[in-house]
This record gives structure tokens, C-alpha cells and sequence, in this order.
């Protein structure tokens, strides 16, 4: 780990809770990611920043193993997922967020976070949904008024995704992460969209989350308010090498990173 400036020391929580080792990821002639080592630990929020095409969905992606990596492993709750599918690492707590929405519009909200627990718990063979007892899936639906709850979206659960403004399915989109109690989030540029107004509100429910249900986050995001608000933690990726990391606002002044979004000495403001 680097740490960048002379800088209080930030006391990280011990336990890891998602891992990658020697991350690369090769797309032909491209290498996207190289050999990236990363921690997120049990409660933390950590920012992953860097200017565009930097690496930074694709290490979602291979963390959420809908990408294969060339090389590295990525560890869950202490064990090795390398090979397991997305579904399974899924079932196992991992839950995330698209850069850009990935929701039913026809479909009501408590349909679309109903959705996602049901093929989470089927792991990939629907028909285990319609062969599951009464009590399982009441407890489902518990699940799903909870998580509605806890992004302050109950109200809409009846509405149609589709009529509803970009703010609020961006709250759609973390029930259906959340849902369940994901013990880590992966979120891909969540304030995309919204108005200052809305990240507020997203940044103060991403915070209730953690603390409420202990679950860890890995927010991929340009905003640099909503970094600062609620990343105790930065990665920085440029062309997909790791430049640095540390502590929040010790990276937001690191030249290396201004440099890497700005070609400056100028801070990242909203890269
Ligand atoms: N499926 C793919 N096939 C080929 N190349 C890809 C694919 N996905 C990503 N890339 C390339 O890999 C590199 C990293 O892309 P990635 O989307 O991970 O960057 P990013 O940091 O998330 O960018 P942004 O901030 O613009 O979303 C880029 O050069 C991109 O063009």
C-alpha cells in the first residue's frame, strides 16, 4: 500500500472482505487492468477513481465475475471465487450496481428488486423459484419491503420503473443490491444523473446501509463530492495500473492523481 503525503493515519478495520491479487485483465490487444491488488475491509467504504477508461468497471467486473481475468484471483469473505460464477458469488453476499441502469422498466420496483433476489437465490435455475416453499418466498418479500425501506423508496414499490425519474431508480438499483443484506456492494458511477440534490440523498443512504448491516463498499465513481462524502479509502487506476492509494483526501491532493485526471497539478473537482 502507498500512502501519499504525510497524512494522520487512517485506521483501517482488519478484516478483509473482498480481495484482488495480481488482477489483469487482457481484452485482445487491450490490457484493461494490471496486476491490481486491492482491499476492501468489513465496513469500509472505499472509492475506485481514475480518468475514463481507466480500468475501473472492468475491476468491478471481474470482481462480480462477469469479466475472466487473465491473471490474479479475487477473494470473497475470505475465500477464492476465481472460479466461481457471478450467481454464486452473488449467493455468497456480493451484490452491485450498473453505470448504466440494468432494470425492468415495465416491471413495478418491488418487482425489479423481487426479480433479482429470486435469481439470486435460484442461482441461475429459475424453476427453483416456483418450487420454493410458501415461507421461503414471504421471506423474500420481506426482504424486499426491507430494502425498499432502507433506500427510503417504499412509497414508489408499486410504480413502474419506467416513469420514474433517474434518482430514484438509482435507488432502485441499490435495493435490488442491497437486497438480502449484501455484505459488499459494488457500485458503478451511482451519482450519474443526478443533481446534487439526489447524490445527497444517495451518499446519506449508502452510509445508513453500512452502518446499519455492517456491509462493506467498492464505489467506482467521478463525482469527487460524493467520493469525499462518503469514500474513507481511494484507489486511484490510470490505464489500468494502480498510480496510488490512502486515505481520501491525502489521494484528492496527491499531484500524481491530478496529473493522471487533468494533465495538471489541478485537484480532480468532478473529473
Ligand atoms: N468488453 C470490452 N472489450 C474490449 N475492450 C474493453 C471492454 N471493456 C472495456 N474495454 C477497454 O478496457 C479499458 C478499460 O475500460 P473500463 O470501462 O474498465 O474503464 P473505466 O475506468 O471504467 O472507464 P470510464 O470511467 O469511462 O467508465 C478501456 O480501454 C476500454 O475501452
Amino acid at each position: 500500500m502507498t500512502t501519499p503525503n504525510a497524512e494522520p493515519m487512517l485506521h483501517r478495520p482488519d478484516e478483509r472482505v473482498l480481495v484482488t491479487r495480481g488482477l489483469t485483465v487482457q481484452f485482445g490487444g487491450t490490457r484493461a487492468v494490471s496486476e491490481f491488488d486491492l482491499e476492501v475491509r468489513r465496513g469500509e467504504i472505499v472509492g475506485l477513481i481514475g480518468p475514463n477508461g481507466a480500468g475501473k468497471t472492468t475491476t468491478l467486473n471481474a470482481c462480480a465475475g462477469t469479466v475472466r481475468p487473465a491473471a490474479g484471483t479475487v477473494e470473497l469473505l475470505g475465500s477464492d471465487v476465481s472460479d466461481w460464477t457471478p450467481a454464486r458469488r452473488a449467493r455468497a453476499g456480493l451484490g452491485r450496481t450498473f453505470q448504466r441502469f440494468a432494470l425492468c422498466d415495465s416491471l413495478s420496483v418491488a418487482q425489479n428488486v423481487g426479480l433479482a433476489t429470486e435469481a439470486r437465490d435460484s442461482g441461475g435455475r429459475p424453476w427453483r423459484c416456483f418450487l420454493a416453499p410458501r415461507g421461503s418466498r414471504a421471506e423474500q418479500q420481506a426482504r424486499v419491503t426491507e430494502a425498499l425501506e432502507t433506500c427510503g423508496i417504499a412509497d414508489l414499490a408499486g410504480r413502474r420503473v419506467g416513469s420514474l425519474s433517474t434518482g430514484q431508480r438509482r435507488l432502485v438499483e441499490l435495493a435490488r443490491a442491497a437486497c438480502g443484506r449484501s455484505s459488499v456492494l459494488l457500485l458503478d458511477e451511482p451519482s450519474s444523473g443526478l443533481d446534487p440534490s439526489e447524490t445527497e440523498t444517495f451518499a446519506s443512504i449508502v452510509r445508513s446501509i453500512v452502518d446499519t448491516t455492517g456491509a462493506s463498499v467498492l464505489v467506482v465513481e467521478h463525482d469527487m463530492t460524493l467520493v469525499r462524502e462518503i469514500c474513507a479509502y481511494l484507489y486511484v487506476l490510470d490505464f489500468g495500473v494502480h498510480l496510488c492509494d490512502g486515505p481520501t483526501e491525502a489521494v484528492l491532493r496527491d499531484d500524481r492523481v491530478r496529473q493522471a485526471y487533468l494533465g495538471t497539478v489541478e485537484e480532480p473537482a468532478h473529473a
